[in-house]
């Protein structure tokens, strides 16, 4: 049982911000937290038996990349991305997202979804095809935007697989906490109290790389050759790790992009948000300027020669979102309606899943998000935004390390990690007690309990379990025995909340969308773009 009233020392304790008044009344509104509203991206690359990246196209079997609701793919042709729609429910969720899994794997025949964040075996990162919308406008477009990437940022960089988990609160929650009357004349107080979770979420996110992160080690073969300033271990086969990383995929090898550091980017108010965004997608840059946007030969290089193509190039680890309408820019959206939910992308794929992701690391992430919404969260310049880099990258490349430090912000002064970790799950666990009030159960608490031992015991983290399995076995074959397990187990499982009949459906009306698409086209590609740009 978490030990509540350990003396923690007065100076850790200090680096979380006092949220013991929110909590206290969180624990008189229980009902403010009932109708929690959730939603998973999870993304796999499919592979062959040998652990090989596959060469085949989307299956058509899973219908229309471009229009299905549950499966698309991401980068390339082989990265799959499986969505499920907001639902209020964990385990239904939860169900919803497997039996994803348990039709794409009977679909897949002999093909295998990789279990790793970080990709599989790549011999030629030029073979990877970029994934095809087919030939409406919008399609065409989506595969321009990859064509950019792989130009801006290389193939390889983009095969990387995560999890991004998207929460909102309910209404009755910010009617409880700030008095908002309904939605609409609440905007501007609701998107206030989701700034305040992101800035939090900069300041103390490095928690979930902590607990969660699994991509403390690669393929070689994920370094095409290149060299690597990092002090790689090495199995001498096709394995390089950090010995205390947690998340390499959240590092300058992984998933970012340190060019975006420049954009000015802050969470202050969502008009300085949207401005900092919208000017990214409109100031050329040096670099992909002298790119172009086509090649001698009249082929098209990139969208346009900005900073960014367009607003999902920006890679950060959070994101305000509303859902947009059809070709709505998601910054219109958020100038329209205020933030309607957050996207969390910092969670690695979970190895230990068959999904990538469990209830335990669902029930966290409630806890923590809504922590960020409670805690007193300052204003931060892009600056301050930058300097919380310095921890997170800290944590992802030698989290695990004896007496590791933080700091927060900015701030010089350190902290003991494990610490500061405890003194945050002494809260969350106060929060946990409410949200098991309503539910009538303790799963909550019991998460409190078994995750805030990763602190004292950094081997109970996923980086640590994943890296002794990879230091035994190597990436590769680690790799292959999760994925072929994991390939059994979902084609033997009978579906449990989508029917056969639906999926069938979807493949069909996807297809016909696409097709409906195609035909209904009137501008061409240039004059689209072009429209596009506005
Ligand atoms: N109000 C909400 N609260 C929580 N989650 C939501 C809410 N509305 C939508 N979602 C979830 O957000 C996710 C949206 O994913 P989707 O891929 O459809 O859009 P996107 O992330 O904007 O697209 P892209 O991945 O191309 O950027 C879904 O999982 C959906 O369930
Ligand atoms: N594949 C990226 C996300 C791609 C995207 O921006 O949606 C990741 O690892 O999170
Ligand atoms: N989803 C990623 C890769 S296509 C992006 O939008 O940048």
């Amino acid at each position: 049982m978490l030990n509540k009233n350990k003396l923690l020392s007065q100076r850790e304790v200090n680096v979380i911000p006092d949220v013991s008044k929110a909590l206290s009344w969180l624990e008189a509104h229980p009902n403010a937290l009932k109708g929690i509203g959730r939603g998973i991206e999870r993304e796999t690359l499919r592979v062959k038996p040998d652990g090989h990246l596959a060469e085949s196209g989307h299956p058509d079997s899973l219908g229309s990349a471009l229009k299905h609701d549950w499966i698309t793919t991401d980068f390339a042709e082989t990265l799959l991305e499986f969505i499920t729609p907001v639902d209020q429910n964990i385990d239904h969720m939860l169900a919803f997202l497997r039996d994803i899994h348990r039709h794409v794997a009977r679909e897949l025949a002999e093909e295998r979804m990789w279990p790793f964040s970080m990709p599989c075996l790549i011999d030629d990162a030029d073979r990877i095809e970029l994934a095809q919308y087919g030939s409406s406008n919008i399609g065409r477009m989506k595969t321009l935007y990859r064509q950019g990437l792989k130009n801006r940022y290389g193939a390889l960089m983009q095969t990387i697989s995560g999890i991004h988990y998207n929460f909102s609160l309910p209404l009755s929650f910010w009617q409880e906490w700030a008095d908002v009357k309904d939605a609409e004349s609440g905007k501007e107080t609701i998107s206030a109290g989701y700034l305040r979770l992101i800035r939090n979420y900069y300041r103390y996110g490095w928690v979930i790389p902590y607990l969660f992160g699994a991509s403390p080690a690669i393929s070689s073969s994920f370094l095409q050759g290149r060299e690597s300033k990092l002090p790689f271990e090495t199995d001498g086969k096709d394995s390089l790790w950090l010995p205390y990383a947690t998340s390499l995929r959240l590092s300058d090898l992984g998933y970012t992009n340190k060019s975006q550091s420049g954009l000015g980017i802050t969470f202050n108010s969502l008009e300085g948000y949207v401005k900092a965004l919208k000017a990214a997608i409109k100031t050329p840059s040096e670099e992909y300027a002298a790119m172009g946007t086509k090649d001698a030969d009249g082929n098209w290089l990139q969208l346009n020669t900005n900073v960014l193509q367009i607003e999902n190039e920006l890679y950060a680890p959070i994101r305000p979102k509303r859902v947009t309408r059809s070709g709505e820019a998601p910054s219109d959206a958020l100038l329209r309606g205020g933030i309607e939910y957050i996207e969390v992308r910092s969670l690695d794929i979970n190895p230990f899943s068959a999904i990538g992701v469990d209830a335990n690391q669902v029930r966290f992430l409630d806890l923590f998000l809504i922590w960020c919404t409670l805690a007193d969260a300052p204003e931060m310049s892009a600056d301050e935004l930058l300097c919380t880099r310095k921890n997170w990258n800290r944590v992802v490349l030698e989290g695990r390390k004896p007496n590791q430090k933080i700091s927060v912000g900015c701030s010089e002064t350190e902290h003991s990690l494990v610490e500061v970790g405890k003194a945050l799950f002494a809260d969350l666990h106060r929060v946990a007690e409410v949200l098991d009030s309503n539910q009538g159960s303790t799963q909550y608490q019991q998460v409190c309990d078994q995750l805030v031992a990763s602190f004292d015991d950094p081997e109970l983290t996923y980086s640590a379990r994943i890296l002794q399995a990879i230091k035994e076995s190597g990436v590769t074959d680690t790799g292959i025995a999760l994925a072929e397990q994991y390939r059994h187990m979902l084609c033997e499982e009978p579906l449990e909340v989508i029917s056969e009949e639906d999926f069938t459906r979807q493949a069909l009306e996807s297809v016909a969308a696409q097709k409906k698409l195609e035909e209904g086209d009137t501008l061409d590609f240039e004059a689209y773009l072009a429209s596009r740009e506005g």
